[in-house]
């Protein structure tokens, strides 16, 4: 009996630490509850669960397929449309670019001034108010005349304002009174036609591009013709200048027939009702019956569509004398309505103006006053004489 005791007691006391045993080890693997966020305190979302990475089974089969959606490569991304530049509206451009003229030109005013204060006007001081002019590119029967002019007035009125006199005698010289408007418009609800016409090298599509940001900032629609193929490169380099104002480009293979481009070019302006074509030539100056050939045909073939408003000549201000026999040539294949003077930044001899409207009875209407997208100005005479005497 004694021993069947010992051997109840001896159960129970296992199977009391057996239960013990097991509630404790349960409750350590129970996690507790987190701790109740303090008020005001926002709890950071749960990570999200780590998925398994998906471990590949060695297997001889074909991998399994992997859905499309996770396979595919996202999309390209569209490439973003290149910004639209804002080209320089005309007060801003003229402030700016009356300074530039200023900077490159002022030599040529101190020094007539200069020499225009002297106490004795003797005949060396006029001989040296001469050579400065002739200097300058003004051009031996100009200078004559402005001479002339000079002594007279000088000698009646006295020496006291000779930069007034200057002042005046120089707008007389380079033609305050020439209507230098450029005709970019059309009638009858054709768009204007404005001709580039110019030696290779002068500025001829940069002035192109220049003209076409100008009427962009007028809020005029504009159509460009690329009939340079001589030079695949010019048609490149309208290409761009059309792009970063969002202008269209009419363009043809190298070699294409120029006149057929500038037919194109005319037929969209008047398709989608631009207001003002502009059409880049070739200037081979092989020789004058070529070019003849080229311009008026190129001319011809634009009017049959509407008529061209405006023959731009491209000159480049730093050639001189060379200049000015080209500009003969081409006044004399086509009807020059405009001059525009390129490079006038690089050059001190604005005088150049005078001699070219002389020579051609035609206005400087545009200057060309840097490399710079809109630095391309309209001739302004009284701007241009206070810009020559500093
Ligand atoms: N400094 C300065 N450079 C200018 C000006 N106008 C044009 N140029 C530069 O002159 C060079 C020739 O200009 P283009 O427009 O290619 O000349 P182009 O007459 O069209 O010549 P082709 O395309 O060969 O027919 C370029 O490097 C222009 O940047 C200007 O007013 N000032």
């Amino acid at each position: 009996m004694g021993d069947w005791l010992y051997l109840v007691i001896a159960i129970a006391v296992l199977a009391v630490a057996l239960v013990v045993g097991l509630v404790v080890g349960r409750a350590r693997r129970t996690p507790s509850a987190p701790p109740a966020p303090a008020p005001g305190l926002r709890t950071p979302p749960p990570p999200p669960a780590p998925t398994a990475a998906p471990t590949a089974a060695p297997t001889t089969e074909a991998p399994a397929e992997i859905p499309v959606e996770a396979e595919a490569p996202a999309a390209p991304a569209e490439p973003p449309a290149p910004a639209l530049e804002r080209p320089d509206g005309t007060a801003s451009r003229l402030v700016r670019l009356r300074q530039r003229l200023a900077g490159s030109q002022s030599g040529l005013g101190r020094g007539l001034l200069a020499l225009l204060s002297r106490d004795r006007l003797d005949e060396d001081t006029w001989e040296s108010i001469e050579d400065t002019l002739l200097t300058a590119d003004v051009g031996v029967a100009p200078t004559q005349e402005l001479v002339e002019k000079l002594r007279t007035r000088l000698r009646v009125e006295g020496g006291e304002d000779a930069r007034a006199v200057l002042r005046e005698e120089l707008l007389t010289l380079v033609d305050a009174g020439m209507d230098r408007r450029l005709q970019v418009s059309g009638a009858e609800g054709r768009p204007g036609v404005v001709l580039v016409v110019g030696v290779n090298g002068s500025g001829k599509t940069t002035t192109v591009g220049k003209v076409s940001r100008i009427l962009v900032a007028e809020d005029r629609t504009v159509v460009l013709g690329a009939a340079d193929t001589f030079r695949a490169a010019a048609v490149e380099q309208l290409a761009t200048w059309g792009e970063r104002v969002g202008v269209d480009v009419v363009r043809g293979a190298e070699g294409t027939d120029p006149a057929s481009v500038a037919f194109e070019a005319v037929k969209e302006g008047l398709d989608t009702g631009a207001d003002t074509v502009i059409v880049d030539t070739a200037g081979r100056l092989q020789n004058k019956a070529g070019l003849m050939d080229e311009l008026g045909k190129v001319k011809r073939v634009i009017e049959k569509q509407a008529p061209v408003t405006e023959v731009l000549l491209v000159l480049d201000a730093t050639t001189g004398q060379n200049g000015l026999i080209q500009a003969r040539v081409f006044s004399e294949v086509v009807d020059v309505t405009g001059i525009v003077l390129t490079k006038l930044d690089g050059s001190a001899k604005g005088g150049i103006v005078v001699q070219v409207q002389r020579e051609l009875g035609v206005p400087v209407k545009l200057v060309g006053l840097g490399e710079g997208a809109d630095d391309l100005a309209p001739f302004d005479p009284g701007a241009f004489v206070d810009a020559l005497l500093g």
